[in-house]
């Protein structure tokens, strides 16, 4: 069917970040001083970010050497006593997750001799591997390595997502859940849930599926359910997704549509396991409207969301004209905002209307 080899590389690696993310979590915010760094636009990155994307990226270099990376962080103004706590994580993270699923093979995929992950500079030149500017030409995987920071240091829901876009195209999506647990949210957990949460993954025209992730560790290919989004007659039956941090979307705008179209229940959840909640049927519609118009929204915000959404047949547009979502037109979205639902076309349509009112009737 086409990226066999691809989606299992992107699966090992974003379960092996997925678990060291979830490790050091409570660490990082316990040590949350010397683990975190503000960035300039204000929002924070930690230690964890970093070494998600150094293993993430030095999968993808291992096995694909010529492709180019879109990754949300950069090495830049990074100190060396810094980046060395940032590979003893990394180094940390192997020995634990050799010992914990012992003979445990696919991880082996992850380095080689010319992709190496042992010095300081290793680590530095790895995660600026993500520095690519985009665009609609060839294969380009797509990082974030930790979304959802601010929940992240909240104890709270994060992801690990990557995503391969050809030619301005989401091929294929792989979301690590670290924290999710599904009787939270109405749904049912697997037995081994707790250990590291969920990996969700979709491949274009094939479909979206999920597995617990420490099942994955020893059985890299079996225990994957193949999921859908509800398909409702009526938005008044739609449970909302929203995320948790109000200076990420107007949630007031959100009230307000959701009011308009009966909608009564809401989750509010970080990152992008919003997506992963609509693609299992346990959320319908993810409401973003933009806090200011003139907000790009980062491809690696949306990218692994957009095909595991699609493939689960829900639907996937901005907040303002209902067009779809462009991928391949640099590191940014050129569109207002995000709203993905779960369908069919005529409830989007209506959605869109809606929230088209509400964004053209504010005065800024
Ligand atoms: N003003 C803003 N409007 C919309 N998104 C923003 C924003 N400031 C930061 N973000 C993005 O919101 C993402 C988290 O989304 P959510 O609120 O749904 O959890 C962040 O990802 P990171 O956490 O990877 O930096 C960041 O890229
Ligand atoms: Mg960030
Ligand atoms: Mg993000
Ligand atoms: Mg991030």
């Amino acid at each position: 069917m086409g990226y066999e080899k691809e989606l299992f590389v992107a699966t090992q690696a974003v379960l092996k970040a997925s678990f060291l993310t979830k490790r050091i979590q409570s660490k990082v915010i316990a040590h949350r001083d010397t683990s975190t760094i503000t960035k300039s636009d204000q929002s924070p990155v930690t230690i964890g970010d970093y070494a998600a994307q150094s293993i993430i990226i030095n999968a993808i270099k291992a096995n694909f050497p010529d492709d180019k990376i879109v990754g949300e962080e950069s090495s830049q103004g990074l100190e060396d006593v810094f980046v060395s706590e940032i590979l003893n994580e990394i180094r940390e993270n192997d020995q634990v997750f050799e010992s914990e699923f012992a003979g445990q093979q696919a991880s082996k995929v992850l380095t080689n001799e010319k992709f190496p992950l042992k010095t300081i500079q290793d680590v530095k030149t790895v995660i600026d591997f993500g520095d690519y500017e985009g665009g609609d030409k060839g294969r380009v995987w797509c990082l974030d390595p930790i979304d959802g920071t601010k929940g992240f240091l909240r104890g709270e829901q994060f992801a690990v997502c990557l995503a391969l876009i050809v030619d301005g195209t989401t091929q294929l999506g792989v979301i690590g859940c670290p924290n999710l647990s599904l009787n939270q949210y109405g749904g049912e957990d697997s037995p081994s849930y707790d250990r590291f949460g969920y990996v969700f993954r979709a491949a274009r025209r094939q479909g979206t599926w999920f597995a617990p992730a420490a099942a994955l560790t020893t059985e890299p290919e079996t225990h994957w359910t193949k999921i859908h989004a509800r398909k409702l007659s009526s938005t008044t039956e739609m449970v909302s997704l929203e995320g948790a941090e109000k200076s990420h979307s107007s949630h007031e705008e959100q009230s307000i549509i959701k009011n308009k179209l009966g909608i009564s229940k809401s989750l509010h959840l970080d990152s992008q396991v919003k997506y992963c909640m609509l693609a299992l049927g346990l959320g319908d519609v993810y409401l973003r409207l933009p806090i200011k118009m003139d907000y790009q929204e980062k491809i690696w915000d949306h990218a692994a969301g957009n095909v595991i959404v699609e493939e689960a047949g829900g639907v996937h547009t901005d907040s303002l004209e209902n067009v779809p979502l462009n991928f391949g037109q640099g590191r940014t979205l050129h569109t207002k905002g995000v709203i993905a639902s779960s369908g069919p076309q005529e409830l989007h349509d209506l959605i869109l209307r809606t929230s088209g009112k509400v964004l053209k009737s504010r005065n800024n």
